[in-house]
């Protein structure tokens, strides 16, 4: 196995100078070329090339490591700090500091961290939450590789990644070591730590040969305290150009309620969901969604669950919205009542997370189900259904844009100013198409205005 150089000393954790530098780097090389064992890379090999969020089915695990050189790095975001350790071509990739701007999160926040029955602690909202609601930003405390390849242990090098920060935040770090993974009994409490709490979060990679993963695993130390629900109430999102998450509400969430994001795909059934929370995180779910009494609860939900994976995926036979609007053969309500039966899953089965904008799962191009259907009543000039609808779609964005309640008004108190008003009625009664696509969402109407 590749042997470790390490160019310069550690310097002790609760040095306050640590804080403040940028330029801070030692660097961690593979210095042989040495392979390691085949067992172990075609173990490796098979992981990461199955790995359907990795995206690397070419990846070699043997040249992987001959091509590795690490570097650590302390960042400072004012209340924030973040130690990574990262491949030495993602580290001179990383975005310009000046935009990892400290996160813009209320004075107040709008959650409390509390005890949270049989799941250690949780995030709860303070006040009602609504649907598209920032909950918070911030900034990872920790990064490192998806895969390390080096032949160095994973403790020594956790160990060296948290014991850089700040006494304060190594503190509250370690302080995560309670909801750790209990299966993971011969792991480091710092490995424990990393299973139990990181996300996955992009970086941008060199675009060579033996390019580091894209996906790495990221600490937040307040996201950390958010449980799983295989019906979750808020999603994450990373960007990797201001080095940040924003967690967002994806329904109302009334107050005191339990804030939750799903940790895995939550539209999988539920014995298929279990056994993944159970293998990657080494807990048993203890959501609403996996803790019914009848039996006929879980069949119930699992049917739900897969009628909705049918509808997303592409053998789903709907037409498109443009298709919809120009073809007069397909029926009136073929998407109203298709979109209302989905969207009651939806609500039923709390898969709001999955219900994203455009863009978000572009293997699903339905995009927002109460977006879909205000532009179905509004293409069929169904003012009463429209007016419902629209309110319904301004009021889940009433949080994000203010501004945009302008356009959501004008629409309510005259429909006719909607862009695709009418298109159904105009076009399959013998009018222009041109002009219809390039409107199929109202997040793009949105732009225009
Ligand atoms: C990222 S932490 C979440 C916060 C954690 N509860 C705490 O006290 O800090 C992940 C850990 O929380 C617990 N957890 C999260 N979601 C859970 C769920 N749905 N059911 C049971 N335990 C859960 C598990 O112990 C898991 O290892």
């Amino acid at each position: 196995m590749p042997s470790v150089q390490q160019s310069t000393r550690r310097r002790s954790s609760a040095t306050p100078s640590t804080k403040s530098s940028l330029k801070s780097k030692v660097a961690l090389e593979s210095s042989s070329v040495e392979r390691p064992p085949l067992d172990v890379c075609a173990e490796i090999n098979h992981r990461i090339r199955s790995n359907e969020t990795l995206r690397a089915p070419r990846f070699d695990f043997a040249h992987h490591v001959r091509h590795r050189s690490y570097v650590f790095r302390l960042m400072d975001f004012g209340e924030e700090e973040c130690s990574t350790f990262l491949d030495a071509g993602v580290d001179a990739l990383l975005p310009d500091r000046s935009r990892m701007a400290s996160s813009s999160n209320p004075l107040k926040p709008n959650f409390d961290i509390r005890e949270s029955k049989g799941k250690g602690l949780g995030m709860f909202a303070r006040r009602e939450l609504y649907d598209g609601e920032v909950i918070l930003q911030e900034h990872p405390v920790v990064v490192s590789p998806y895969l390390i390849g080096l032949s160095m242990p994973l403790a020594d090098i956790y160990a060296d990644l948290f014991k850089r920060l700040s006494r304060p935040a190594y503190s509250e770090l370690m302080a995560l070591s309670k909801s750790s993974c209990p299966s993971l009994k011969d792991a480091s409490v710092y490995e424990s730590i990393m299973r139990a709490n990181a996300l996955g979060v992009a970086l941008n990679v060199p675009n060579v040969d033996h390019a580091e993963l894209a996906i790495h695993r990221g600490i937040f130390l307040k996201t950390s305290r958010c449980n799983h629900s295989c019906g979750p109430n808020a999603k994450w999102d990373w960007d990797m150009n201001t080095f940040s998450l924003t967690l967002t509400a994806v329904r109302t969430i009334a107050k005191g309620q339990e804030i939750t994001i799903p940790y895995i795909a939550p539209d999988l059934p539920g014995a298929a969901r279990r056994a993944s929370i159970q293998q990657q995180y080494g807990f048993e779910c203890q959501c609403y969604h996996c803790t019914y009494k009848l039996e006929e609860d879980f069949n119930h939900s699992d049917m739900a669950r897969e009628s909705l994976r049918r509808a997303w995926s592409s053998d789903c036979k709907l037409p498109s919205f443009e298709k919809w609007c120009t073809e007069p053969a397909y029926p009136d309500d073929l998407l109203i009542n298709a979109y209302k039966r989905s969207l009651h899953l939806i609500e039923a089965e709390g898969l709001e997370v999955l219900d994203l904008g455009p863009g978000e799962h572009p293997e699903r191009d339905v995009g927002r189900y109460k977006d879909a259907l205000a532009m179905c009543y509004g293409a069929l000039e169904d003012t009463e259904n429209f007016r419902i609808w629209i309110a319904r779609v301004r009021d889940g964005r009433m949080t994000k844009k203010p501004t945009q309640s302008l356009a959501f008004n004008k629409w309510l108190s005259n429909p006719s100013s909607f862009p695709v008003w009418g298109w159904r009625r105009a076009v399959c009664g013998g009018g222009d198409a041109n002009g219809i696509h390039g409107l199929s969402a109202i997040e793009k109407m949105l732009d225009c205005i």
